[in-house]
């Protein structure tokens, strides 16, 4: 225990730490209300003296001047004004808690020990004297990587190896220390089981103060192109790259900014639940979005599956055989050897019309296409059979201009339109002939404009028809019988795809080669200035998503997290993902970091659900003492709601959050059916658009991905609902999104995916 004499000597110097912020706030003020005094000043000045002289060339031109000085120092002083701002948002917040660990070492060959404070920013009094690290500098790295003794962290300059003496951590609340104990250990337990002992929260929050050794590493890795983060349920993936971004943002200030970073994250509850961390860290947001919103984005007049209907279809075995196929690397190889091949032949065009009459035929298009240097790529051929059809359009213009719906447009012209083209074209009015071809020339080419645009934008390619026919063409690349299917049942499926096309709708497995194989067409680049993109729950995109998502975002370095045991879209192709991924990107640049140590659940929640899994013995629970899960089995659906409604009202009385999460949409809409008749108050989860709220809210299982909640109640665990094997990942995602309990209700019978729980792990109730 820590004695009132070392207590006292912080807390005073906390408080000069705290006058010091105080001061500098005064500062930041003063700078940010004189900026805009200036500002208010400029404006002032800009409608009060600014002259409008536009009678003379000269004055113009002098106006135009002095309209540019005062933007550009109205810009000037703005910027000022909002860093001002900034900088005194960062003080206030430091003002209520400045640091949270102090360390004393040695550095080789110094002869004093030297002491850092290290908080949520740097701040110092004067020039290159802190008084505060930022939990992103160099330094504080030893902080997070080791206890007392030797220690060695990376500089701009290289390794350095300090020797700690002293490691402290602190809790102060506004401005006052709570307690201070000293470490031996990496980041002490304590510190960490008092910040998982809080309740959960419709927001994720920060982890700076508790950042783990293993974590630390993930989030200061600046040299793989891939990073794989492979973790448990709960071990903090999600955490880490949060954390990770506001690191790489620190890091690299002035070179990257947030609108270069972007998570794929698995759905939209998600991103609302994870975007206060990084402002709470000081920092932008990234760009965040789901697969569904960045595909949906780029294919605007078709409607792409949702999570919920993409989830209900893999219970369909008919389409799991195609769906793995479309899934895999082969598939994309497919895909690309495909679109080579129509740099030879079988690009399908579409007819140039204007009026319902083909002005440029496809044919004619088809011969230009392929009438180029056989070394010519996709992107060539398109660019330089579009400055071919602009041509051809140009010379069209004369002939269309003999045309009667011309002639007839010109006489209905009236005088303001004909003097408004005069005035366009800075023309006078001719005689007769000459003026009628000016005219006509006018209006055409006006009406070709539309044309002309067709032409830019592509529109005489035909993806859809394309798309079919390398669908068509699927089993001379590739071998169906690998993925178990017979060639009529994959023509069945394209059948099936051709149908969802007329509808306008695309199946999730269909998106991202039907949008790979446009960009090849269409010889898009992808975007360059992305430099870093996250993936979380990586084990539900199909390989081929992620060699799509690496070819749409070529400059990126890839951070990917996942648990191949909560893969609950992709199943046991899980490990193959793992494999394929091996091969796109360079082994000498990728790494894998494993994360055992299970968080987010008390030890008891922790020790059940590694149960469930085939080989969860990996799994650590980190020591925090809560309830033993419940399993209630009872013998109809009126004592369920029974049992249910017992343990909302009793989790309800602590305040905590309970998920009540079915297996499918219908079931939740079924269970909040009964709760609403029988009183219970509760929020139905039904997409993934709306807004987690506190209280008791209901939620299905493909929504709950990446989530925590104080506690679960996991609706029908019964055998017919989850009656094999095949939802064994399911059922570990269900049961692991519980912090403090963990409630399990089952009618009639409970499923056999429990049978590895050891009796001692859990509390059975049965009536
Ligand atoms: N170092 C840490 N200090 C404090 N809390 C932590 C730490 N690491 C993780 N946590 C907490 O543990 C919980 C689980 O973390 P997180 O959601 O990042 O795990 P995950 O690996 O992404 O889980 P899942 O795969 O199950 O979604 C969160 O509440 C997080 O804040």
């Amino acid at each position: 225990m820590m004695t009132d004499k070392v207590k006292a000597q912080e807390q005073a110097h906390l408080d000069e730490v705290i006058s010091k912020v105080r001061a500098a706030e005064k500062v930041e003020e003063q700078k940010g209300s004189k900026a805009k005094q200036d500002v208010d000043e400029i404006n002032h000045n800009f409608y009060n003296d600014v002259r409008l002289k536009t009678t003379t060339y000269s004055g113009m031109m002098e106006t135009a001047l002095t309209i540019r000085q005062q933007q550009q120092m109205l810009t000037e002083r703005q910027t000022r004004q909002s860093y001002a701002a900034k900088q005194l948002a960062t003080l206030q917040k430091m003002e209520i808690n400045p640091y949270f660990a102090r360390l004393d070492f040695h550095e080789n060959g110094e002869q004093n020990a030297e002491t850092i404070y290290i908080g949520m920013a740097s701040f110092t009094d004067r020039p290159d004297h802190y008084l505060i690290y930022d939990w992103r500098a160099p330094i504080s790295s030893i902080y997070y990587d080791g206890g007392i003794g030797k220690v060695t962290y990376q500089t701009p300059a290289g390794e350095q190896t300090v020797d700690v003496k002293l490691k402290r951590q602190f809790q102060i609340a506004n401005g006052e220390i709570k307690t201070v104990f000293d470490t031996e250990e990496v980041v002490g337990d304590q510190m960490l089981l008092d910040a998982l002992g809080n309740q959960s929260d419709t927001k994720m929050k920060s982890i700076v103060t508790t950042i783990q050794k293993e974590q630390n590493q993930i989030i200061r890795d600046t040299k793989s192109e891939l990073l794989f983060v492979q973790g448990a349920a709960g071990s903090g993936k999600t955490a880490a790259i949060l954390q990770r971004v506001a690191y790489l943002l620190y890091q690299y200030r002035g070179h990257l900014n947030s609108a270069q970073v972007i998570l794929f994250s698995p759905n939209q509850l998600f991103n609302d639940y994870i975007n206060q961390v990084l402002p709470e860290l000081g920092e932008q947001n990234m760009v965040q979005m789901t697969f569904y919103q960045y595909s949906s984005h780029r294919l605007p007049n078709m409607q792409v599956e949702t999570l919920g209907e993409r989830f209900d279809e893999q219970f369909n075995p008919e389409k799991k055989a195609a769906t793995t196929m479309k899934g895999s690397l082969q598939y994309f190889k497919a895909v690309t050897a495909y679109a080579n091949h129509l740099n030879k032949e079988d690009m399908r065009f579409r007819n140039i019309v204007f009026k319902g009459r083909v002005l440029i035929a496809k044919e004619k298009i088809a011969e230009i296409y392929y009438g180029f240097n056989e070394n010519y790529n996709l992107r060539n051929r398109l660019d330089g059979t579009k400055e071919a059809l602009l041509k051809i359009l140009n010379r069209k213009i004369h002939v269309e201009m003999k045309t009667d719906w011309v002639e007839e447009a010109v006489q209905n012209l009236t005088k303001e339109q004909i003097q408004k083209m005069h005035h366009d074209a800075e023309t006078e009015i001719q005689d007769a002939d000459k003026e009628f071809n000016f005219l006509a020339r006018g209006i055409v080419t006006q009406a070709f404009q539309k044309v002309r645009r067709q032409i830019v934008r592509n529109h005489f390619l035909t993806i859809t028809h394309q798309f079919v026919h390398f669908l068509r063409s699927v089993p001379q690349i590739i071998n169906l019988r690998d993925y178990g299917l017979t060639k009529e049942e994959w023509s069945d499926n394209v059948d099936s795809v051709i149908e969802d096309i007329k509808q306008n709708k695309l199946a999730m497995a269909d998106v991202a080669p039907y949008l790979y194989l446009y960009d090849l067409m269409t010889g898009k680049r992808g975007q360059k200035d992305i430099k870093y993109l996250f993936i979380d729950e990586v084990q539900d995109y199909s390989a081929f998503q992620l060699a799509f998502l690496k070819f749409s975002f070529p400059r990126a370095k890839f951070t990917l997290l996942g648990d191949l045991n909560q893969a609950i879209f992709t199943h046991e192709n899980s490990q193959q993902l793992l494999n394929e991924l091996g091969t796109m990107f360079d082994k000498s640049k990728t790494r894998v970091i494993q994360l055992t140590k299970s968080y987010r659940s008390t030890a008891q929640i922790t020790n059940f659900t590694k149960h469930l899994l085939t080989d969860g013995e990996a799994i650590e629970a980190f020591d925090r003492q809560g309830e033993l899960p419940q399993i209630h089995v009872v013998s109809d659906e009126a004592k369920a709601l029974e049992a249910v409604k017992v343990q909302v009202a009793s989790n309800l009385k602590i305040h905590e959050t309970t998920a009540i999460i079915g297996k499918t949409l219908t079931e939740c809409e079924h269970i909040y059916e009964l709760l609403k008749s029988s009183g219970v108050k509760a929020t139905l989860i039904r997409t993934e658009n709306q807004r987690l709220v506190n209280g008791v809210i209901i939620v299905p299982s493909y929504l709950a991905k990446g989530l925590e909640f104080d506690s679960v109640v996991m609706w029908n665990a019964s055998t017919n609902e989850y009656p094999d094997d095949a939802d064994r990942q399911l059922v570990y995602t269900i049961c692991t999104r519980a912090m403090h309990r963990l409630t399990i209700v089952a009618i009639e019978q409970l499923s056999p995916l429990f049978k590895e729980v050891p009796q001692t792990e859990y509390e059975l109730i049965e009536d």
